[in-house]
């Protein structure tokens, strides 16, 4: 890539692949971004694939994804595909959306979820952190074994829901809510959708499609009715316009020049919903895999909440998680080594030449964001879990550290707008579990494995809380 030969994709390498159905066969499996990562020990770090014909190209190159990633919403989108699928069901929002719609839904989506508005979202954190300290204490005295990736799911989607539209759900204590159920089909009928090479719910629909298309009507239903009731209570209570309570009413209260339909209203509601929920829990999740096997990280997360926060069972204090330097470390390190998006699937607007590489208008390239955060260029002991790495002043124990390749959040204008609400979320937890438990991994780290669909999480992870005494 370095010298001037322009190269076209026809002449990139390409793992090997079936006849007719190039790689689809090897691609069609739960762990796709695990097939991606063989490919790109097999072909190199830029490399096409083709699934029956239709060619893709694959990046596993950091600066090169980051010039496509910055290159947005002009020259590259999300794959059409990710709008056509979403739109479809019903969903138009701001991940989805292109171009200058885009550029309209970006700005209040950004200011509804600034750390200012996550500040006042804060006590939702609290509460629902307190209410899944006080389960899992439970557990520990019974020493039940608990499915963290299930607890913690139903965690985020309780500070999810309410964080998103005052929803009160209490999932953590109660499982088998119908809402949840129906929230529960959406991501892997998206996946589904989405890598399907035809469409083929368009001309029969399958059980799943009706269960999804009930799923989807009883989600609107419930948003659309709190729409209503929050701009009713808006107009009620003017004091809501400098304090919202929620994204929701943030979201009406800097609808200004955006000027959403309801239609667009419930597109973000329900992006918030799809986007904040698998993605925290899924990272949470990764960390206990890692705390669990690693007890001296534990001591030192606890040494930085007792110092902290002393007595208190957890960080109640919003700017007290920027002194929770440690914690912050533990979910770094775990997104560099787990991101749950390892993958961003991108397609080209226009015709461009990016480091010698002519890419036509219309290619599709999938970046394979995963491999550089855990190469020997850009981090040293890249397989190690070391949360001291991301320590500036512990930093220079390590010889390489480029932070700049992490691409758990994305990168450009489109970065992950829910970063600080995630981060805030993950480092408060964190904090407190290792303050008040230890974990003991009740399967072979071996036997937990990461699983694909659409984010990437831990399947059978299986973990017994011990409390501290
Ligand atoms: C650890 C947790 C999270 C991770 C790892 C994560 C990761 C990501 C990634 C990789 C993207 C794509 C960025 C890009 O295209 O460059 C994204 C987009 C997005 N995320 Fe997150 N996310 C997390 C939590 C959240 C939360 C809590 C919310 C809100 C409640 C959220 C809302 C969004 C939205 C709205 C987008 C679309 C942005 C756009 O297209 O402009 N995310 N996220």
């Amino acid at each position: 890539m370095l010298d001037n030969k322009i190269i076209k994709i026809k002449d990139l390498k390409s793992p090997k692949g079936a006849f007719l159905l190039g790689h689809l066969p090897q691609f069609n499996t739960y762990n796709k971004h695990q097939v991606l990562e063989r490919w790109v020990e097999e072909s190199g770090d830029l490399f096409k694939i083709n699934f029956v014909g239709k060619e893709f190209v694959v990046s596993a190159n950091p600066d090169f994804n980051n010039k496509m990633l910055r290159m947005r919403p002009e020259t590259f989108k999300r794959f059409s595909k990710i709008e056509e699928v979403l739109k479809e069901m019903g969903v138009d929002g701001v991940f989805n959306a292109e171009g200058t719609t885009w550029k309209r839904h970006r700005k209040p989506i950004a200011e509804a979820l600034s750390v200012k508005h996550v500040k006042a979202f804060y006590p939702i954190i609290l509460d629902k952190t307190k209410t899944i300290l006080e389960k899992f204490k439970k557990y520990a005295e019974v020493e039940h074994v608990v499915d963290v990736q299930k607890e913690f799911m139903a965690f985020t989607i309780d500070i999810t829901t309410e964080v998103a539209f005052g929803y009160k759900l209490d999932t953590i204590n109660n499982s088998s809510n119908d809402f949840q159920k129906h929230l529960e089909v959406i991501f892997p009928m998206i996946n589904k959708r989405v890598t399907a090479p035809f469409p083929i719910w368009r001309y029969f629909k399958s059980k799943k499609d009706m269960v999804l298309d009930n799923s989807l009507k009883s989600i609107e239903n419930v948003i659309y009715d709190v729409i209503n009731k929050a701009k009713r209570r808006i107009e009620k209570q003017p004091k809501l316009k400098e304090q919202p309570s929620n994204f929701l009413e943030a979201l009406l209260v800097e609808n200004g020049e955006a000027n959403f339909s309801d239609e667009e209203i419930y597109g973000n509601v329900f992006t918030m919903l799809l986007a904040g929920e698998d993605t925290t829990s899924n990272t949470l999740s990764w960390a206990i895999f890692y705390l669990a096997q690693h007890p001296e990280i534990v001591n030192k997360v606890r040494e930085e909440a007792i110092e902290v926060y002393k007595n208190e069972v957890l960080s109640s204090v919003y700017d007290d998680i920027e002194l929770l330097k440690y914690a912050n470390a533990v979910a770094q390190e775990t997104m560099r080594l787990k991101p749950t998006t390892p993958q961003l699937y991108l397609e080209s607007n226009e015709h461009i030449i990016i480091e010698n590489v002519s890419i036509p208008k219309g290619t599709s390239i999938i970046l394979q964001n995963k491999v550089a955060q855990t190469q020997e260029n850009y981090f040293s002991n890249p397989n190690t879990f070391t949360p001291e790495r991301w320590l500036l002043n512990e930093c220079p124990m390590h010889e390489k550290h480029s932070p700049n390749v992490m691409r758990a959040f994305g990168g450009g204008a489109r970065y992950c707008p829910g970063m600080h609400l995630a981060k805030s979320e993950m480092i408060v937890l964190i904090s407190a579990l290792c303050k008040h438990f230890n974990f003991k991994l009740e399967v072979k780290p071996e036997e937990i494995k990461e699983r694909f669909e659409f984010t990437m999480y831990p399947e059978n992870l299986k973990v017994t809380f011990k409390a501290v005494e």
